[in-house]
């Protein structure tokens, strides 16, 4: 997970990115993940295609650094039309995926958070997974985290891990971020990472840091809580992905097999016994 800070320069923020990967890569890691809109300041001004300039600085990274690298996010230009779009590359430097966000982020809290995502994006309608030879992975965007069925979707076509660039506000962030992350672990059986930008409080829009990476397992809950919010930060939270940890939490607690036979009962018509 690299959490680092994000400026106005458009080059300095990828030759940072770009720095990061090396060092994730020096370090033993074999996926690194970026936070949401690493490469500029939010917003279409500093729009690009995919692939473009930031897309191809990231695939040169991970050709020469031999890594997954889970690109955050960029906004993409698409035509006339603008995404939150991760760009996803492999260790040979080829494109293997790219994920448009789905969900965009609107809000209305007057006087503590006012933001419309989808005045100025189109919404992706796609979700994206790819194989890794360590585990499957899923990939969301920040808000995205927010709506369980997605991640279930993930978790039933066989991902262990969902990785989530995001970039979390102080107001919702501190509420409700972590929690989300462990409720999407636990109820999917999965690793779930998130990668925030460094908290910058002269930043317009200031991120809550605390990038994260969860374990399927509340009996041990390995989550990598970063109490540098602020720190530009690279951490390395397991070791190394143990493959058959997710099968082993499936086996003590049979969630899928359960579902199943719920599932079954839904089909029938309903009988509704209720006193009310
Ligand atoms: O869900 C939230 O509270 C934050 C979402 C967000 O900041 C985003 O999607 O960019």
């Amino acid at each position: 997970m690299v959490q680092m800070a994000v400026g106005m320069s458009k080059p300095g923020n990828i030759a940072k990115a770009v720095s990061f990967i090396k060092e994730a890569s020096s370090a033993g890691a074999q996926i690194v993940t970026l936070p949401e809109c690493f490469n500029a300041p939010y917003g279409t001004k500093y729009a690009e295609p995919i692939p473009g300039p930031s897309t191809q600085a990231l695939s040169e990274a991970a050709k020469n650094n031999c890594i997954y690298v889970v690109g955050g996010s960029i906004i993409e230009k698409d035509g006339t039309k603008f995404y939150n779009t991760c760009a996803i590359l492999g260790p040979n430097g080829e494109m293997i995926a790219k994920y448009k966000k789905i969900h965009l982020f609107d809000i209305n809290m007057p006087g503590k958070l006012t933001f419309k995502e989808s005045d100025i994006l189109s919404p992706g309608n796609e979700f994206t997974m790819f194989k890794t030879p360590f585990c499957t992975i899923g990939v969301g965007i920040c808000y995205d985290m927010r709506f369980a069925e997605m991640a279930q979707i993930y978790a039933n076509k066989g991902c262990q891990l969902l990785l989530y660039p995001s970039e979390f506000s102080m107001t919702t962030g501190s509420k409700h971020l972590l929690l989300l992350q462990r409720v999407r672990a636990l109820d999917n059986q999965v690793f779930v990472g998130m990668a925030s930008p460094a908290r910058d409080t002269e930043d317009t829009y200031v991120a809550w840091g605390h990038s994260c990476v969860v374990n399927p397992c509340l009996s041990s809950l390995n989550d990598f809580w970063m109490d540098t919010a602020c720190f530009e930060i690279f951490s390395y939270p397991w070791l190394e992905f143990d493959g058959v940890f997710t099968p082993k939490v499936m086996e003590a607690y049979p969630l899928t097999a359960v579902r199943q036979n719920v599932k079954k009962l839904i089909k029938r018509p309903a009988s509704v016994h209720t006193n009310l």
